[in-house]
């Protein structure tokens, strides 16, 4: 449904976009994670037809980005653009003229609409009094009013408590069952986690990796990480690193990658004469993967 090949992009001196491929199926849910400054905006802005690549091409459902293309895209920007004075039925209608919907078929859309995003009952509120949350879910109604095939979502749920953010994604999986294309753009990696067929990490315009979790996984070098708590920690790292073990710190936890999953005796054998106040094993998780190809993109050659 999306293909992008070869995408770049400068602003002046300051190389926005690389080289960048990426392809969204219909009813996949797509990923794209990166650190601020990355090319997320940039990738959503070209696809969108709002700027034009330097070099390479954007085609949805086969034909390359132009007005043609625009019923078969509807973006979720970062921060609403709703009427906030207008309800929300008002809103949608604005929004499927714009896609010169009219009549009967315009009315039925905005009521799916309504209906799919659990606003009938607020249709006639205006926009100013709902909640955060309700205000997010219009505005993916306001995207989806013109049935498109593909949906990019930018940061769904940022700034929502888990219960608005549960009822975001509950409407981006609908989308998957109804065979849209999903691209999504997210710095909650639980988020990309839950929801994700395939992920890309993006950092200064390059695409660093793409896969599934587990293709991820697969690349990495270790399949599980241990995080202990013990008062004394050196010994713990040198210990450790003579295992092979790869020490990581996570905020304030010390992690290690452990190369081959060990039994838990083996494992606790392996500090043995350490003082442990607890030990966790757990499989690698998307923060570990992002962390640890973002870092490593980082590190001066
Ligand atoms: N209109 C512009 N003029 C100049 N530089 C720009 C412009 N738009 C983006 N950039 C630069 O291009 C790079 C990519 O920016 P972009 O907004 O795409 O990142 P992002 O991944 O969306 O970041 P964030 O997560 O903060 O939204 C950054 O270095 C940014 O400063």
């Amino acid at each position: 449904m999306l293909d992008i090949q070869n995408l770049s992009k400068t602003f002046g001196q300051r190389q926005a976009l690389t080289d960048l491929n990426l392809t969204v199926s219909p009813g996949e849910i797509y990923g794209l994670l990166g650190p601020n400054g990355a090319g997320k905006t940039t990738t959503i802005n070209l696809l969108s037809g709002l700027l034009f690549p330097d070099e390479g091409e954007v085609s949805l459902a086969g034909t390359p980005v132009s007005d043609a293309t625009k019923p078969y895209l509807g973006v979720m920007p970062q921060q609403n653009l709703l009427y906030q004075s207008l309800t929300c039925r008002e809103n949608l209608v604005f929004f499927a003229k714009i896609y010169g919907l009219s009549g009967s078929e315009r009315n039925r859309r905005i009521q799916r609409c309504l209906q799919s995003v659990q606003l009938e009952n607020r249709a006639d509120s205006v926009v100013g009094a709902l909640s955060g949350g309700m205000q997010r879910r219009l505005s993916l109604a306001v995207a989806i009013v013109h049935e498109p095939k593909l949906v990019v979502l930018d940061e769904p749920t940022t700034g929502l408590d888990i219960e608005a953010r549960y009822g975001v994604w509950d409407l981006i999986r609908q989308l998957k069952q109804d065979r849209v294309a999903v691209l999504l753009t997210t710095h909650l990696l639980d988020e990309a986690e839950r929801l994700c067929d395939r992920i890309g990490f993006l950092k200064q315009g390059h695409l660093l990796m793409q896969g599934s979790l587990e293709t991820l996984r697969h690349r990495m070098p270790a399949q599980e990480v241990v995080t202990i708590e013990t008062p004394d920690e050196a010994a713990a790292i040198a210990r450790a690193r003579a295992h092979g073990f790869t020490m990581r710190r996570y905020d304030t936890r010390l992690t290690f990658w452990i190369p081959e999953k060990l039994e838990l005796p083996d494992l606790l054998a392996k500090f043995d004469g350490i003082t442990l106040d607890s030990i966790a094993r757990s499989p690698l998780t998307l923060e570990h993967i992002y962390l640890e190809v973002t870092r490593a993109a980082s590190t001066p050659k």
